[in-house]
């Protein structure tokens, strides 16, 4: 007995000490020994598990934009509101991540590479060959443009087959984009694509889906000791077997491009790494197989994923409203004319179209949280101290749904962003798929091209409708770290021939 109330002394002194020495501590729900605050998430969504980002927003509402609280026995700040997540993002002193143990032992040779976990000296200057390199591969410019268009029309077709082979026109959605999009990132990544029939495809999306849509990942990555304690022990070890897969392919096609290096141009990322890794430039440290590896995983467990699962949201919402879809064709038509192709040159008069992809960039938040921060000094974000090390999650999902910025923050209305005249407003702050601050997506631009151009052109040739008496689909997220909707069918109709 007494033991046990020793015990559960120490426990609380453990617990509450910190917190008493904590002045200025943002306001947050309860901290319960050991369970830290997952009573109250709990109990604010009961789905808390599965949709944690849901769970802060709403208790956010109580809270305000700057949360604390516990997960497990750690402390977390949650900030949601955007005056707090600019604040935050922009400081030189918050761009380090937490030691996610767990995580890199699945992800990267046990250590943070690439550039989505690591910081410091690697973080940055591998952060900067990327800006460099993606900026020299043409993002933005025409042959970038040129891969989407090429990947547009293999996808038109490979749909148009889809839609036509049983006669009943109807295709699963849900998934349709994954090929495509994977094979825009490939292009960057070594300037070539897979065939859509290729298994190969298909697999290294099954193994990287694995990791970006378990929704164990997040508390596994977070609270180290729950690897050892099923079931999360069984998921630990059935991602870390699938990604080990992954990395051994990278491995051995690295291993390929290095023996076929071109000498006077580069097909893709690969290349430019190794050269500057033959050339010993920058600082040769940080050129290493191993993090050429997880940079290019990192392309695919970030970008491609990622435009997949918006495209999919942005046809199951055009399925949901048949009006904005009619209307968003319309525009399309009346751009192209003759026309086969929209192309990034018509942007411009485009705003309906440019409308939705912000509105579902926004209802979807495919990416809801951001990868976790902790501030290397103590800092104040307003009246609240944020201690050094505390670890510090920004809820981007919160930011989409603020019920004070945006009218209806449920509803599906692209109108929201365009002005009287039809135009699109100028750019609401309140919109950050990508993240803010400095460690803001690098991939923003091929992101919106390439769901752009593959949704006005998809729109420009087939009609999609809900199948004849079915319910509304559902707009309720599956995933994890990444999330996408759930199956979900199409009907579609092929309006243009060519
Ligand atoms: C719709 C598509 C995409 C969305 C919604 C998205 C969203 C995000 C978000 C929210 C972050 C975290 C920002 C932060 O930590 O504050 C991020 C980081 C990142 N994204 Fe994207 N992303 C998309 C596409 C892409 C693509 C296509 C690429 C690659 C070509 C890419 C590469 C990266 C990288 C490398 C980072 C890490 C940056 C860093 O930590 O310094 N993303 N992205």
């Amino acid at each position: 007995m007494w033991l046990f109330v020793l015990f559960f002394v120490a426990i609380c002194l453990y617990t509450y000490v910190p917190l008493w020495r904590w002045k200025n501590r943002p306001p947050g729900p309860f901290v319960f020994p050991m369970m830290g605050s997952l009573p109250s998430l709990g109990r604010a969504d009961s789905m808390a598990l599965e949709f944690p980002y849901r769970a802060m927003h709403r208790l956010s509402k109580q809270f305000g934009p700057i949360m604390s609280m516990a997960l497990g026995q750690d402390m977390w700040v949650v900030l949601t509101g955007l005056e707090e997540i600019k604040a935050f993002t922009m400081m030189d002193e918050t761009v380090a991540r937490p030691n996610l143990k767990s995580l890199y032992e699945i992800y990267s040779f046990d250590k943070p590479l690439g550039v989505i976990f690591p910081d410091g000296p690697l973080w940055k200057e591998q952060r900067k060959f990327m800006t460099r390199t993606l900026r020299e591969f043409g993002l933005g410019k025409q042959t970038m443009e040129d891969h989407i268009q090429e990947e547009i029309k293999f996808s038109i077709q490979y749909l148009k087959r889809q839609a036509t082979q049983d006669g009943n026109r109807v295709v699963p959605m849900q998934d349709f984009f994954n090929l495509p999009c994977l094979n825009v990132i490939w292009r960057l990544v070594c300037g070539r694509r897979f065939d859509y029939e290729d298994q190969r495809l298909a697999q290294l999306i099954e193994h990287m889906e694995t990791f970006t849509m378990e929704q164990a990942i997040g508390p596994i990555a977070g609270i180290s000791f729950l690897k050892y304690i099923p079931p999360f022990r069984q998921i630990y070890h059935k991602i870390k077997a699938q990604m080990d897969i992954f990395k051994g392919f990278l491995r051995q096609f690295v291993q390929d491009e290095k023996a076929s290096l071109p000498s006077d141009f580069d097909r893709g990322y690969i290349d430019s790494f190794l050269r500057a890794q033959a050339k010993g430039r920058v600082s040769g440290d940080y050129f290493t197989d191993e993090q050429l590896i997880i940079f290019v995983q990192d392309f695919f467990t970030g970008g491609s994923g990622t435009m997949s699962k918006t495209l999919a949201y942005a046809f199951l919402y055009m399925i949901n409203h048949p009006d904005a879809q009619t209307r968003a064709r319309k525009e399309i038509e009346s751009v192209l004319g003759d026309r086969d192709e929209v192309t990034l040159e018509d942007r411009p008069s485009l705003p309906f179209v440019e409308a939705i992809v912000m509105e579902v960039q926004r209802l979807s938040s495919v990416l809801p949280i951001a990868p976790p921060r902790i501030p290397t000094k103590d800092i104040w974000i307003g009246n609240h101290l944020i201690k050094k090390g505390t670890q510090v999650q920004i809820n981007l999902y919160s930011l989409h749904r603020n019920e004070t910025h945006w009218t209806d923050p449920e509803d599906f209305k692209p109108e929201r962003f365009l002005d009287d005249h039809g135009q699109l407003k100028s750019h609401d702050e309140w919109l950050q798929p990508f993240g803010y601050g400095k460690r803001k997506c690098l991939g923003e631009t091929v992101a919106k091209l390439t769901v752009l151009l593959f949704l006005a052109n998809f729109l420009a040739t087939f009609r999609f409708s809900r199948i004849p008496e079915t319910a509304p689909l559902s707009v309720d997220p599956v995933g994890g770290l990444t999330i996408g909707p759930q199956k979900f069918s199409a009907q579609v109709e092929i309006i243009k021939k060519t």
